[in-house]
């Protein structure tokens, strides 16, 4: 199956929905669960965030699909963990590509116990209870975690944290990745009662129970990135309102503000979100992507569309994330003349050369963020996207919401 886009020539205009963040949402409903209550406000749509509640709704069950979602397989490894259940925890055959011994590991330092089903190191994974070490009373556990493959290994730890009898200390080692991610999960923890504490280096969670509260999650700045995207590459004169997102927010994605203001894109917040409107695009830019991975491929195609050379660095985690994005980006930017040049010790290029787009079908290697990240090209020209259901992992509607916003969808 695929999708064929095509847009008017009039410039954008008018109110986009976002999903809400998949991220906060996964997070709300473990610790949600954790501390037994609390009201969920705007839960995401999101297959992830859907197949979460599905899976933490039965306990009992011996098997778990965590499917493509990362956030299911490793928080939920912590889950079943630290609730002394016992089943066979799986998920797709790229899912069983990628890693999750640094929890592991750390998860049985803890006193789980967990085999690999298959291959060492990765999914599916065999969880048989927990014991707790026979440790002197007062004694803080302290795992020496790196930080440099996944920061949901992290956060999963942290978040069952506080049902451990002497609660936990967390070393971080090496370079750490995705740390908004991090503190995403600290600021939720402390919502539902948690105290934790970011000493840099060093986190520490008290042995202090969750209480139930409420909470309403924010809409997905990952999402939104996509319509800065349109705005960048829209007809002159284009705007857009994103309704759901907020000035103070827990989400590391917030940065595309910064980085779209470089490629032509200004944010104002209002009332109940932003307003995205056309500015002009800096000459060339360099952005670090190490706190934001997800937002790496929505800039390296506007960039090439826009013909703005950009160097970009910090993008180590995203060969093991859907699939190799680097790998994915370089083959279909080359289909429109676009180039993603690997200049080595981490910093790549992106570049172009007669950026065309003019019916070309793009691949999406079963991964939502190459289908939504190309999709903004076809204010350029006709557009086929393969594989168009892809979207539903983090925004199943946003097919129907570009046909609102005037794309011919078909
Ligand atoms: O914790 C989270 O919600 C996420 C953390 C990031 O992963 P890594 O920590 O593996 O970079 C990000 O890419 C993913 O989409 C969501
Ligand atoms: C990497 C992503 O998700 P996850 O790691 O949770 O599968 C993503 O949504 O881009």
């Amino acid at each position: 199956m695929s999708t064929t886009l095509t847009w008017s020539n009039q410039p954008l205009s008018g109110t986009a929905q976002l999903p809400a963040s998949k991220s906060e949402s996964n997070r709300a409903l473990i610790i949600r669960a954790l501390a037994g209550g609390g009201q969920l406000d705007n839960l995401s749509d999101a297959n992830d965030t859907q197949l979460m509640q599905r899976l933490l709704a039965n306990p009992a069950a011996t098997e778990f699909d965590a499917e493509d979602a990362g956030t299911v397989m490793r928080f939920l490894t912590a889950y079943l963990a630290a609730t002394n259940s016992h089943g066979l925890l799986t998920g797709t055959a790229r899912m069983q590509e990628r890693p999750i011994k640094v929890l592991v590991d750390a998860l049985r330092e803890l006193g789980a116990t967990i085999s690999y089903e298959k291959q060492d190191g990765y999914p599916p994974l065999r969880l048989e209870g927990w014991q707790m070490p026979t440790t002197s009373e007062e004694e803080m556990p302290e795992l020496a975690v790196r930080g440099d493959i996944s920061s949901q290994y992290i956060s999963a730890l942290l978040m069952i944290a506080p049902t451990l009898p002497q609660g936990l200390l967390v070393r971080l080692t090496g370079k750490v990745g995705s740390r908004p991610y991090i503190r995403m999960t600290q600021a939720l923890m402390q919502h539902f009662g948690a105290d934790c504490r970011d000493l840099g280096s060093v986190l520490q969670v008290r042995p202090q129970p969750y209480h139930p509260a409420d909470y309403t999650i924010e809409s997905d700045w990952s999402a939104a990135s996509y319509w800065y995207a349109m705005v960048a590459l829209g007809p002159q004169g284009s705007e857009v309102t994103l309704p759901g997102l907020r000035e103070y927010s827990w989400q590391g994605d917030q940065a595309i503000v910064g980085i779209m203001a470089q490629l032509g894109v200004a944010t104002e917040y209002v009332a109940d979100g932003v307003r995205l409107t056309q500015i002009t695009p800096s000459t060339a830019a360099i952005q670090d992507f190490t706190d934001c991975p997800d937002l790496a491929q929505t800039v390296a195609v506007v960039a090439a569309a826009l013909d703005v050379p950009f160097d970009m660095t910090g993008l180590e985690s995203l060969r093991i994330k859907e699939t190799d994005r680097i790998a994915a980006l370089q083959t279909e930017m080359a289909k429109f003349g676009g180039a993603l040049t690997d200049l080595g010790e981490g910093r790549f290029r992106v570049s172009a050369t007669d950026f065309r787009v003019a019916g070309q079908s793009v691949a999406t290697y079963h991964d939502h963020r190459m289908a939504m990240a190309f999709a903004p090209l076809a204010m350029r020209g006709p557009l086929t996207v393969e594989a168009p259901q892809v979207v539903r992992k983090s925004y199943p509607q946003f097919w129907n919401e570009l046909q609102k916003a005037g794309f011919e969808v078909k």
